[in-house]
C-alpha cells in the first residue's frame, strides 16, 4: 500500500509543506522540531485540513483540494490507527477496556496481546502501567480498531533504552508479520534507520 503525500498547510509562521510518494513497509518522517512533522500525520488522520493538495493511501483519496475533487474524508472513514508520544490511555478504564475502545469485536484480542507481551496487564488501570507497558497497549488499541495504516508519532521518544527496545520490537512485528503500513515521525537517526523502510526528509 502506498502512501501519497503533496500538502501544503500554513500554522501562524510556519508554512508546513511535504511532498512524497512512498511505497510498502514503514516510512520514517525525518526532521528538525517543528518543521511540521506531526502536522503531516494530522492531516493524514483528518484531524487537520490542509491547504492545498491531496492525500492518497493505497490508491484511495483521503483528500483532494477543488483541483484533485474536493474530497475531504471524516477521520473515522480513513481508518487511521494513531499512536501518539504519550501513551494517551483512558485513565478511567481498565486496560482491557482500553483495547477494545473502537474494536468491533474482542476477536483479535487473544493474538494482539500475546505479540505485544501485555496479555498479564488486562486487568490493570493505566496508572500502574510502565512507560513501555503503556505504549504497547496503546499500539494494541490502534490495532484493534481494524485500521486500515497505523500513524506513530514519535512511540519512543519517552521512554527509557531497555522499553524503547521492547516497543521497537513491536513495530517490527507490525511491519513485518501483519504487514501494516506505518508512518512514524522520529527525530532519532537510529529508529529512523532500524525501523525506515523508506526515510523523508521534510
Ligand atoms: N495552531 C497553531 N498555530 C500556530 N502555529 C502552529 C500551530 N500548530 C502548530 N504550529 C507550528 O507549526 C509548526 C509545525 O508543528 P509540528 O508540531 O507539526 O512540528 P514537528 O515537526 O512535529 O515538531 P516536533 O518535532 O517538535 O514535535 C511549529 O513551528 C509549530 O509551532
Amino acid at each position: 500500500m502506498s502512501f501519497d503525500i503533496d500538502v501544503v498547510r500554513r500554522l501562524g509562521d510556519t508554512r508546513v509543506a511535504l511532498a512524497a510518494r512512498v511505497g510498502e513497509g514503514a516510512t520514517v518522517l525525518f526532521g528538525r522540531s517543528g518543521v511540521g512533522k506531526t502536522s503531516v500525520l494530522n492531516m493524514v488522520a483528518g484531524l487537520l485540513r490542509p491547504d492545498t493538495g491531496r492525500i492518497v493511501v493505497g490508491g484511495e483519496t483521503l483528500f483532494g483540494d477543488s483541483d484533485w475533487g474536493g474530497i475531504d474524508l471524516p477521520p473515522e472513514r480513513r481508518r487511521a490507527g494513531y499512536v501518539f508520544q504519550a501513551a494517551r490511555l483512558f485513565p478511567h478504564m481498565r486496560v482491557r477496556a482500553n483495547l477494545l475502545y473502537g474494536a468491533a469485536d474482542d476477536v483479535e484480542l487473544t493474538d494482539r496481546t500475546a505479540f505485544l507481551g501485555i496479555a498479564h496487564l488486562l486487568d490493570r488501570w493505566p496508572r500502574s502501567l510502565s512507560g513501555g507497558e503503556a505504549q504497547r497497549v496503546a499500539i494494541g488499541r490502534a490495532l484493534l480498531s481494524n485500521p486500515r495504516f497505523l500513524l506513530l508519532d514519535e512511540p519512543l521518544s519517552s521512554l527509557d533504552h531497555a522499553r524503547r527496545e521492547e516497543v521497537m520490537q513491536a513495530i517490527e512485528h507490525v511491519r513485518d508479520v501483519l504487514k501494516l503500513p506505518i508512518l512514524m515521525v522520529t527525530h532519532d537517526p537510529e529508529e529512523a534507520e532500524r525501523i525506515g523502510t523508506q526515510i523523508v526528509r521534510m
